[in-house]
């Protein structure tokens, strides 16, 4: 990549604000139910205490759309961090810019650490607005931005900052960019991508620009009833996107046209309610009964994705097979999280669902890379340019 990474300056005794992605999932109590999005930017912590940095660290928490709400406070984040850091001091400023924000961010000392509180609770972040851009870049001397799970979004603090002081790479978004640029850039072949979840319209542009480089794409879950039913199949009370049905027939035709082999589902597990509890059988993909909906693949689709998945050298995966929620219909996402696990392929997994699968399976450890970014992965996989990575210090 041409541009600046936390590797190329000087951040030694420098007051270094660094944008993280700690959107993390929380319980109604307030825990931290998955700190992988904390522990991702550890190494980029490390290394700038180790240079004795002064560090201030941003993010947002949900989208408490611009007002102060406690439940998005980052509160507890400090402290998770401080956990993660064996117990380092996390000074915590009740706001992210005003004069508080500030006498604490100047009175910062080399190797100190402090937390700004949401940056949503301004609505000026999310229309990247100037005034705000440059209270927050008044606080540092250097942005190091590790927030690739918001690097799609043209953002105050990780865009309009960009003006008032130089930004660069942290490590977690030198790692995201290198495995997610190198899958779609110069992949290993054969490369497979597997794509799932509810909807096609969610996914229209990832399908799109895959198509023109993977040579195999497996398309499960929800989606998949679209593309059955463009093939002609009767899909009962299946999740359908009927004004979806011509773009699958043209994504069908375009695999063709590519040489792209497209595998659908060919048979699938129905339920006659969308419940945990509903009755299920097994059919194939072309026998759907119309007061039943698909809500899994099936065991011949499993097998067959996985032997496709054998020979990968490179995957990508985003989005689950079935309704993973419910026990009974997650067996296909869990069969695929295996293969992707046991293909010994480059592998890349994004999309919240997939990761909780294999973690759950414990296969995490198996995978090359799992994206700290939804929707930023999503966008980069469509070949679009990210506003927070073009934001970057070109080299
Ligand atoms: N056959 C199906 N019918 C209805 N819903 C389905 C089906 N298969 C999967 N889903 C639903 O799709 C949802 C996930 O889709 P989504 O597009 O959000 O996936 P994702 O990219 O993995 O996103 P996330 O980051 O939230 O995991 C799940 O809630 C799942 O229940
Ligand atoms: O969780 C995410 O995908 C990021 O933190 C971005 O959050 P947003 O979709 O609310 O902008």
């Amino acid at each position: 990549m041409n541009k600046k990474s936390l590797n190329d300056v000087w951040v030694s005794n420098k007051k270094v604000f660094v944008r993280v992605d700690y959107n993390v999932p929380m319980d109604k109590a307030g825990n931290i139910t998955d700190d992988t999005r904390i522990r991702a930017t550890i190494p980029t912590l490390e290394f700038l205490l180790s240079k004795n940095a002064a560090v201030i660290l941003a993010s947002h928490l949900g989208r408490p759309k611009g007002k102060v709400a406690p439940e998005f406070s980052l509160k507890p984040v400090a402290k998770k961090l401080s956990e993660l850091l064996f117990g380092r001091e996390v000074k915590f400023a009740p706001d992210c810019v005003g004069p508080e924000a500030k006498k604490m961010a100047a009175a910062l000392q080399p190797g100190q650490i402090l937390m700004l509180e949401n940056l949503r609770f301004h609505a000026e972040e999310e229309k990247n607005d100037p005034e705000f851009a440059k209270q927050l870049a008044g606080l540092a001397e250097i942005l190091v931005n590790d927030a690739f799970g918001v690097s799609h979004r043209a953002h105050a603090s990780v865009h309009g900052i960009t003006k008032y002081i130089p930004a660069v790479s942290g490590f977690l978004m030198d790692k995201e960019l290198l495995f997610l640029g190198q899958a779609v850039a110069n992949p290993e072949r054969p490369f497979v991508a597997i794509i799932g979840g509810a909807k096609v319209s969610d996914k229209i542009g990832v399908i799109e620009n895959l198509l023109t480089k993977v040579d195999t794409l497996i398309i499960g879950g929800g989606m998949a009833n679209t593309f059955l039913a463009a093939e002609g199949h009767e899909t009962g009370k299946s999740l359908l996107e009927a004004d979806k049905l011509d773009l699958a027939k043209e994504l069908i035709a375009t695999a063709k046209a590519k040489g792209v082999s497209l595998l659908l589902p060919e048979d699938v597990v129905v339920a006659d309610k969308f419940a945990a509890d509903a009755d299920r059988k097994t059919v194939a993909a072309g026998q759907i009964p119309a007061e039943w909906m698909a809500l899994d693949i099936g065991p011949a689709s499993a097998a067959k994705f996985a032997e496709a998945l054998k020979t990968a050298k490179t995957v990508v995966w985003n989005g689950p097979m079935g309704v993973f929620e419910f026990d009974a219909f997650a067996v296909g996402t869990e069969a695929v999280a295996k293969a992707v696990a046991a293909s010994g392929a480059k592998s890349i997994v994004g999309g919240g669902d997939s990761v909780a699968a294999l973690e759950k399976l414990n296969l995490a450890a198996k995978i090359t890379h799992i994206s700290t970014g939804g929707g930023a992965s999503l966008e980069f996989l469509e070949g679009k340019e990210l506003p927070g990575i073009a934001a970057l210090a070109d080299k």
